[in-house]
């Protein structure tokens, strides 16, 4: 910017600051009636120095001196007092604008001042809008009057068009209201000051001539020119602040947490007493049911700055009225609240309130009757919420209450507009076919194409199922082309706007008209990271993100740039999501609806296979397939095609647990058979620098329960690693809520006392268990053969679950008679004479149990042991 100014630029400036110091001497001598201001003492302070008004203030009519509320530092105090008979040292302090939740009505806390800074121009609607330049006349405030909302139309102007309730309800303070004059100066010019280094602080404002005079007049001056800022001493804050208070058309936002805003001009005045008193009266005779009332009007600016207690909050309903009250201090500046909370909560200002939940039931009567006759009341909830927000939406519910049926529920309800896209981590691809198959009998099973391949057709099916890292890998044609309704599933996956995966993403997010996000965990460390997330869902509530990061996100301006990894205003984040576009449940609010064990199938894929591995297996369906003459014979196949169906697994299940890390699971259970998955779960675990632990038989007794309690009492991420045969009793481990396995065993009790290490008394919450389950792997037959175990189980009140529902996995019913036979086999030698089975197993795990305590180790998580026992286990796997 140049500093250069003609002359008659320099004329103007000066005529309009004559003209300002005119108006306000004509307001200073109009000052004529006592007004009683309200000020409340913080309780912490009882130092007269410090000055807290109690109670009723009268300012006197004849003589303008009202006090000096509040130091600017506390070393300060002395010179303070003193000041405190100056009249132009009057300052009113307010706090911090958020909205907080409230049980009955959710109030609004406000009054902050505008955090300006120079990205944002002054002249936004919201701000002319809102009385902190008003260009309107007063509103009668007694009154239905929307006077004020004419100038700049947009989401404000409309909710002052809207805002046509009376409000009558509130305390009548109609003479004092109407005596409220209009307009404040124009301000030209608005600033903040900013902490600087150590003992200095800057102004972050634009080019004003006069303010320049004044920046050169602070004798601990000193000018940046890299960042074209001025910096000073903090000793003299107050002179500078004083001096700039002078000028009418500067707005200074002082330091946070300093003094707040400067109303010794505005107070001096009668006009703006009066305003004040009756926006003080206001707040304190505020007594309707559900209006919180948190905090004071602040006059004390000590170190101790509390932002917590120093809160005003009032009901969306009485907004207007108060920023139009606030709107006549002259030298009172409100931060208005954003505009996507208007517009978000438009009905509860105007009064029509109508609760989010309160949504119409949907018409779900075109969806397959299996589905919609399966879901749990709070499911159902959840797709009328959808339906309600015309299928976009973050479904943000806990883990395991059935985010998948309730997604795909909803896309059913828009099934006239597909092909459907479902995104999901790579995992879980063949999880989500599984599902559709599963809760959408009526879709041909053709019709569901899962992505492998970066080259493979993402549009051949009418459902089609890819994986993050697939979709940024495709050809931008194929990629880029829309799909009306989407289904992103762990849409934390998004979080990064940078990521490969998440620029593949946005496109298509841009272009569909129903956008189903589900994540039980959208955000795992800072508000932005939600960012991307609304945006897909709701891209007119923040088109820009530093809007967002200002508001949300703490932003904070450094030489490098802005630093958005903060947090601010959470709470009323929390509460514009709701109102707009997440639903989330917890397990704790539907725990009566949920079963208290929730078995689920993760279809998993060995694709990803070397072709040694793939050979091998093959080798051993093979060999099992011609047949056995002997059942010694036929069980040692089976071991062998057990075995490499553990080697082929390796990979599918790491990339399970790394997603389930990713997702924000801190603290669950995986079991595993074989020690070499058993080796490489903890492996990588390692590499990833995730705790865990791990208790297999060669586990000590004596370090058993050492490891328990480190698991149980661990405040971080922590992943029990645990053999099927030596660790499915005697543990608890309850801590968690989730179990993994990796791998399958033929014996369901075992398999359900390893599920019982968690599901136990003590346990709060309902419990959930994934299995990993391979396609074309023993597995195919193994769990078959577990579910009918299992079935029997439960109809003789043995097991407790939701496994029972034949059609969750019916397509693991092998229809070829070859393998059905092979599945067959498995039941044949693992049942009949499942008491040596079982004999065997158990006495190699006592044979572990057993190990000499020269073999143990202290640290015994992550270190593989030799013992003399394992042998006999792997003997017994043929290995
Ligand atoms: N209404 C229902 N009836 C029967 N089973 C259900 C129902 N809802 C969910 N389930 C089952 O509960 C299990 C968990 O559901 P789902 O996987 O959809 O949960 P989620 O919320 O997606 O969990 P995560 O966050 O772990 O992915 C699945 O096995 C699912 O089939």
């Amino acid at each position: 910017m140049s500093n250069q100014l003609t002359a008659e630029q320099q004329r103007k400036i000066e005529e309009n600051r004559r003209k300002a110091l005119e108006r306000r001497a004509q307001r200073l001598a109009q000052s004529s009636s006592s007004t009683s201001v309200q000020v409340q003492p913080p309780k912490h302070n009882a130092n007269p120095d410090t000055a807290t008004l109690t109670h009723h203030r009268d300012i006197p009519t004849s003589a303008p001196a009202p006090k000096r509320f509040a130091p600017p530092f506390k070393k300060d105090s002395q010179s303070i007092h003193n000041q405190n008979q100056d009249p132009n040292h009057q300052r009113l302090f307010v706090n911090q604008s958020t909205l907080c939740n409230s049980a009955s009505s959710r109030p609004i806390q406000i009054i902050d001042p505008l955090p300006q800074t120079r990205n944002q121009p002054v002249s936004s609607p919201v701000l002319s809008n809102f009385g902190v330049k008003p260009a309107h006349p007063k509103p009668d405030l007694t009154s239905t009057s929307t006077s004020s909302s004419s100038s700049s139309g947009g989401a404000v102007g409309s909710f002052y068009k809207q805002n046509t309730k009376p409000v009558a309800q509130l305390p009548s303070n109609s003479s004092t209201l109407n005596a409220v004059p209009a307009k404040k100066p124009a301000i030209s010019a608005r600033g903040r000051c900013v902490a600087h280094a150590e003992g200095r602080f800057r102004v972050e404002v634009g080019y004003h001539v006069e303010l320049i005079a004044v920046f050169k007049s602070i004798p601990s001056k000193s000018y940046d020119p890299a960042t074209k800022m001025w910096n000073f001493s903090l000793e003299d804050y107050r002179q500078l602040m004083e001096q700039a208070a002078g000028i009418a058309s500067v707005s200074l936002r002082p330091l946070e947490g300093m003094d707040a805003i400067d109303v010794a001009a505005a107070t001096s005045a009668a006009r703006d007493g009066v305003a004040l008193g009756a926006l003080l009266k206001l707040c304190n005779g505020w007594q309707k049911p559900g209006a919180v009332l948190q905090g004071h009007f602040q006059a004390d600016a000590t170190k101790n700055y509390d932002m917590k207690t120093r809160k005003w909050s009032f009901s969306l309903e009485d907004y207007k009225r108060l920023m139009d009250l606030l709107s006549g201090i002259a030298a009172v500046e409100v931060e208005p609240l954003p505009r996507a909370i208007i517009q978000a909560f438009s009905a509860r200002f105007d009064g029509t309130e109508a609760r989010s939940l309160d949504v119409p039931e949907a018409d779900l009567s075109s969806i397959d009757h299996s589905l919609t006759r399966s879901l749990m009341p709070f499911q159902r909830e959840g797709v009328n919420f959808a339906v309600s927000k015309q299928g976009r939406l973050l479904l943000a519910d806990d883990m395991g209450l059935g985010k998948t049926v309730q997604a795909i529920c909803i896309a059913a309800y828009y099934r006239n507009e597909w092909p459907l896209l479902v995104v999901a981590p790579s995992s879980v691809r063949f999880t989500w076919a599984e599902a559709f198959r599963r809760w959408l009998p009526s879709l041909s099973p053709d019709s569901i194409n899962v992505v492998v391949k970066a080259k493979d057709n993402l549009r051949s099916g009418l459902v089609n199922v890819v994986s993050y890292d697939l979709l940024s890998r495709m050809d931008k044609q194929q990629s880029g082309k829309p799909f009306s309704v989407l289904i992103m599933d762990e849409s934390h996956f998004l979080k990064n706007m940078k990521t490969a995966r998440c620029k593949a993403a946005l496109p298509l997010l841009k272009a569909a008209k129903r956008v189903i996000l589900l994540s039980g965990t959208p955000a795992m460390s800072r508000p932005s990271e939600l960012y991307t997330q609304i945006l897909a869902v709701k891209p007119t509530l923040f088109p820009r993100f530093h809007e967002f990061g200002m508001r949300y996100c703490d932003a904070k301006q450094l030489t490098w740039g802005w630093d958005y990894s903060g947090s601010s205003n959470l709470g009323e984040l929390k509460l514009l999501l709701e109102e707009c576009l997440m639903l989330r449940r917890l397990k704790s609010d539907v725990l009566s609806q949920l079963p208290a064990k929730q078995r689920k199938v993760v279809t998993i894929t060995i694709d990803g296979v070397n072709t040694r591995t793939k050979a091998a297996l093959s080798a051993a369906a093979k060999q099992l397939a011609k047949g056995k003459s002997n059942k010694k014979e036929e069980k040692e196949a089976l071991l062998v095609f057990y075995n490499h169906t553990a080697e082929a697994k390796l990979q599918a299940i790491m990339e399970y647990i790394t997603d389930m890390l990713e997702g924000g699971r801190e603290k669950f259970l995986v079991f595993a058979h074989h020690k070499l998955v058993l080796d490489h779960i903890i492996t990588e675990l390692g590499k990833k620098n995730v705790t865990f632990i791990r208790i297999d038989g060669a586990t000590p007794s004596a370090e058993r329960q050492l490891l328990c309690d480190k698991f149980q009492y661990s405040t971080q991420t922590c992943v029990a690693v645990l053999s099927i045969t030596a660790a499915n009793m005697g543990l608890t481990l309850h801590s968690a809520d989730l179990v993994v396995f990796a791998e399958l065993f033929w014996n369901p009790g075992v398999l359900i006392q390893a599920e019982d290490r968690v599901h136990r008394i003590g346990q709060t919450s309902n419990v959930n268990i994934h299995y990993l389950v391979a396609k074309g792997t023993a597995d195919d037959h193994l769990w078959p053969m577990i579910q009918e175990k299992m079935n029997v189980l439960e109809q003789v009140g043995l097991s407790e679950s939701n496994l029972s529902d034949n059609a969750l996995n019916a397509s693991f019913h092998s229809k070829d008679p070859k393998q059905r036979s092979i599945m067959e086999m498995f039941q044949r030698s693992f049942t009949e004479d499942d008491d040596i089975d079982e004999a065997i197993l158990l006495e190699a795990a006592d044979d572990w149990e057993d190990t000499p305590p020269e073999n143990r180790s202290a640290e015994h998580h992550g270190i593989v042991r030799q013992s003399p026992s394992k042998k006999s286990i792997k003997d017994f796997f043929g290995r």
